[in-house]
């Protein structure tokens, strides 16, 4: 058990890995995990898209159609070409990439935020069997992530959403991280 609070406690936000391919039943531990988050109902809303190899491309598409349609404004054909190509190699920084989608459940007893909240703790699973595993691992979001044509890359429906984009590989790189103390984050009630 403590080696798991320890586990929680030194899992960083690791945004660079190299390029070594992740072995397919790493990714299946990794899903697995991620699977295993609760939701309320057990709705499980969660949909995981698996980007290796040249799945990333497809992303990078998005990045670089959304940079274009957000940043290009005034901007000459050689800037725009190097604007694209810097967007598609986002799509690029990890050699896998998995894009959690939450698809709410339609029934109208189900609250469309705790069916974002299942998500984000299945994505926080991810992150800690990535570590658990290894590798270093990152969720990334940013306007991007929220366009209607990341959306539409994703086939997501109206009231769908991307709730993270995570990197995963393996890295050398060491981050400190900071947390306000608990006693400030706390009240206790007796
Ligand atoms: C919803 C969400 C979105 C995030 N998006 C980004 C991002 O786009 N880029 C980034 O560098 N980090 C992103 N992060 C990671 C945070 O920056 C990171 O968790 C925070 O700085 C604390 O560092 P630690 O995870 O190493 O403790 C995101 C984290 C969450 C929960």
């Amino acid at each position: 058990m403590n080696e798991f609070l320890e586990l929680i406690r030194t899992r960083r936000t690791i945004g660079k890995v190299t390029d070594e391919p992740v072995p397919r039943e790493d990714i299946e531990k990794i899903l697995e995990a991620g699977n295993w988050a609760p939701s309320h109902y057990n709705t499980q809303p969660w949909k995981y898209f698996v980007l290796t190899g040249d799945g990333r491309k497809k992303l990078g598409e998005a990045y670089a159609k959304i940079a274009l349609l957000e940043k290009s404004e005034g901007l000459s054909e050689e800037e725009k070409a190097a604007l694209y190509e810097k967007s598609m190699n986002k799509a690029f920084r990890a050699p896998l990439v998995i894009a959690v989608a939450c698809l709410p459940h339609e029934d109208e007893y189900v609250i469309g935020s705790e069916e974002f909240a299942a998500v984000a703790a299945s994505i926080q699973n991810m992150l800690l069997a990535a570590h658990a595993l290894g590798y270093g691992a990152i969720w990334r979001t940013g306007a991007a992530s929220y366009h209607p044509v990341m959306k539409e890359v994703f086939g997501l429906g109206e009231k769908d959403g991307l709730v993270g984009l995570v990197y995963i590989g393996r890295s050398n790189m060491v981050r400190e991280s900071r947390r306000v103390s608990i006693e400030k984050k706390t009240e206790w009630w007796s």
